[in-house]
C-alpha cells in the first residue's frame, strides 16, 4: 500500500472486522457500478456491488439520484450487511440512476469519510465519484490545491479529482476532463450528476471497466450501465455491450450514449494481474475469459515445470483454475487436497498470536484421503510474504505427502503496486527479500516454482513479453512502472505524509 496517510489510524493497525487472519495478504482493489435508466437504480446498484465483492471489502456505499435530490449511503463493511433487506436502506435510495463502490482502500485509511462515492456540490449541480485505481501525483496535487484554499474533507486520493474540477471552468465534463488531465495513475471512474452517468478509463487503462445494457421488454426501455467487471451485469441479467476503451470517456444521458477521447493516447497496459488473482474467474475482460485465461496461465506452468507427481492440488479458492489447466496439461490428476472453509471471512474470536498462528488452518485443511502416502504439486496464484504458502506446506506433509512441489501462476512478486491494489511495501514481499533457493527452503517444500515472464505473455496468447512495450503492466513482478509515480519520487522515504489532523476510529 502506498501509504501517504498517517492523520488516521495506519491501515496495518485497524481490525477491519472482515478476516482477522487475512492480513498479510495482496488484497483486491475496488469496485465501482452505475447504471441510469431503470426504477430502482439503487436495488440494481447493490446486486451489482454484491457480485463485486471480491474487489473490496472495507466498506461500501451508493448515491443515487431521483429527479429532485441526491440521496447517499456508505458504511464500512460487507454489501450484504450493510444493504441487507430488514435494515430498509436501499429502499431509501430511490431515483432512476444510481453509481455504487467497494473498498479496498490504497490511499487513506478504511475510514467513514474516505467512503465512496464521493459527493460534491458544484455551481453545475451535485456530482458524485467513484474510483477503482489510485493517483500517484494526489499527494503532490493535494499539496498545491490547500495552497490555493482547499479544504479536503478526506484522506483518498480521489478527492484530488474533486478539488481540481472545483478549479476547473465550464461544463462538468470540461471540468472533469482538465481535472483527469492533471492527473497521474490508474482509474477507472463512475460519475453521476443530475443529468449524466459518466464512466471514464485512464489512458493506458490499467483498471477494468464495461458497459452494459438492461432491456425493460414490458416498457420498451433500457438502461445503461457501467461495472468493473462483467460478473456485475449478470447478477442483474444485463448483456454486456464492450469494454470502456482506455483513454475513453463515456457519457450517457437521455439522449443516449456519447463516448469521446480526450486525453493523449498512450500505450495500453492493462493490470495482468486482473487475469491471475483480482477478477472473478466468470468475469470476461478485455475480451478473455479470466476462468480461461487462468486455465492457460496453468497449462504453461506444466509445460515450463513438468514436475513427476501423482496429485495436483489447488490452494483454494485462487488457484483452483490454474491448477485445472497444470492437470490437463500434465495428464496428472486434479484433486480437492485441501478443503477450504467458507465461514472463515468473520471476526468470531479476537486474533491473539496464539490463534493467529491457526490462520491458514481455520481457512484451509488437507484432505488426508488424497494426499497420504503421494507425491503432490501445489498450485497457487501467487506468494505475497510466503505465508499461506509455509503453512500449506507443513499441512500438506503433516497429511502424509512424500514431496511437496510448489508451481506459481505467476512470476516472483517483487515490487509493490501504486495502481489500486494493496500490496504489503517491498521490504514485506517474500520474493524481495530472497533469492528462490531462499524462498523454497522458508516454505519447506521440495520444488519452487514460478511461471516465467515469457510463459505468462505466452498464457495470454502473445509470443512473450515485449521488454520495450509489454502489453501489460506487469511492474508488480518487473519493477517496470509504466506511469509516473511522483508521490513515491517526493515521499521522505517512509511515504508517511500527514495529511490531516483529525484521528478517527472505526465506526459502523
Ligand atoms: O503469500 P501470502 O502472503 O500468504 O499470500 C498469497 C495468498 O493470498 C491469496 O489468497 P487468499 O487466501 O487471500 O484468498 P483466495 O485465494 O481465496 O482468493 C493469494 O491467492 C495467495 O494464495
Ligand atoms: N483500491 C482502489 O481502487 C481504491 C480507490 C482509491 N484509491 C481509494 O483508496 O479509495
Ligand atoms: S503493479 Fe501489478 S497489480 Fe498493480 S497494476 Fe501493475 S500488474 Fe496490476
Ligand atoms: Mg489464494
Amino acid at each position: 500500500m502506498m501509504t501517504v496517510s498517517s492523520g488516521d489510524t495506519p491501515v496495518s493497525d485497524i481490525d477491519f472486522g472482515t478476516d482477522p487472519f487475512d492480513d498479510d495478504k495482496l488484497h483486491e482493489e475496488c469496485a465501482v457500478f452505475g447504471i441510469l435508466g431503470t426504477d430502482d437504480a439503487a436495488k440494481h446498484t447493490a446486486l451489482g456491488l454484491h457480485a463485486l465483492q471480491h474487489r473490496g471489502q472495507e466498506a461500501t456505499g451508493i448515491v443515487c439520484y431521483d429527479g429532485t435530490d441526491f440521496h447517499a449511503h456508505r458504511e464500512l463493511g460487507h454489501v450484504g450487511d450493510v444493504f441487507d433487506k430488514d435494515r430498509g436502506i436501499v429502499e431509501k435510495l430511490v431515483g432512476h440512476a444510481a453509481i455504487g463502490h467497494n473498498r479496498y482502500s490504497t490511499t487513506g485509511a478504511p475510514m467513514v469519510r474516505n467512503i465512496q462515492p464521493l459527493f460534491a456540490d458544484f455551481e453545475f449541480g451535485g456530482l458524485a465519484v467513484a474510483h477503482n485505481g489510485n493517483l500517484t501525483n494526489a499527494l503532490h496535487l493535494r499539496k498545491e490545491l490547500v495552497k490555493h484554499g482547499s479544504i479536503f474533507q478526506s484522506t483518498t486520493d480521489t478527492e484530488t479529482l474533486i478539488h481540481l474540477m472545483a478549479h476547473a471552468k465550464g461544463s462538468l465534463t470540461d471540468r472533469l476532463i482538465a481535472a483527469l488531465r492533471r492527473v497521474e495513475g490508474a482509474y477507472s471512474l463512475v460519475c453521476l450528476s443530475r443529468k449524466k452517468l459518466i464512466g471514464v478509463r485512464d489512458p493506458r487503462g490499467v483498471r477494468p471497466l464495461v458497459l452494459g445494457k438492461l432491456a425493460d421488454p414490458a416498457k420498451g426501455t433500457s438502461a445503461y450501465i457501467l461495472s468493473s467487471e462483467t460478473c456485475g451485469l449478470d447478477i442483474i441479467g444485463a448483456e454486456k455491450i464492450r469494454d470502456v476503451k482506455p483513454g475513453e470517456m463515456i457519457v450517457i444521458d437521455d439522449t443516449g450514449l456519447h463516448s469521446e477521447f480526450p486525453f493523449e493516447k498512450q500505450e495500453e497496459r492493462f493490470c495482468i494481474f486482473e487475469y491471475i488473482y483480482f477478477s472473478r474467474p466468470d468475469s470476461i475482460v478485455e475480451g478473455h475469459s479470466v476462468y480461461d485465461a487462468r486455465k492457460a496461465i496453468g497449462r504453461e506452468l506444466a509445460r515450463e515445470n513438468p514436475v513427476p507427481a501423482d496429485v495436483v492440488v489447488p490452494i483454494p479458492d485462487s488457484g483452483v483454475p490454474s491448477a485445472i489447466g497444470y492437470a490437463e496439461e500434465s495428464g496428472i490428476p486434479f484433486q480437492y487436497g485441501i478443503i477450504r472453509n467458507h465461514y472463515v471471512g468473520r471476526t468470531f474470536i479476537e486474533p491473539t498470536d496464539e490463534i493467529r498462528h491457526l490462520g491458514v488452518k481455520l481457512k484451509h485443511n488437507a484432505n488426508r484421503a488424497v494426499i497420504e502416502g503421494k507425491r503432490v504439486v501445489l498450485v497457487d496464484d501467487s506468494i505475497v510474504r510466503g505465508t499461506t504458502s509455509r503453512k500449506i506446506v507443513e499441512m500438506i506433509r503433516a497429511a502424509g505427502a512424500t514431496e511437496v512441489h510448489m508451481c506459481i501462476s505467476s512470476p516472483p512478486t517483487t515490487h509493490s503496486c501504486f495502481y489500486g491494489v494493496d500490496t504489503p511495501e517491498r521490504s514485506q514481499l517474500m520474493a524481495a527479500r530472497m533469492s528462490l533457493e531462499e524462498m523454497r527452503a522458508a516454505i519447506g517444500c521440495d520444488t519452487l516454482t514460478f511461471i516465467s515472464m515469457d510463459g505468462l505473455y505466452r498464457a495470454m496468447g502473445l509470443p512473450g513479453r515485449d521488454s520495450a512495450k509489454p502489453a501489460y503492466c506487469d511492474a508488480c513482478f518487473s519493477g517496470d512502472y509504466p506511469i509516473t509515480l511522483t508521490d513515491v519520487a517526493e515521499s521522505d522515504g517512509n511515504g508517511a505524509a500527514k495529511l490531516s489532523l483529525l484521528r478517527e476510529q472505526k465506526v459502523g
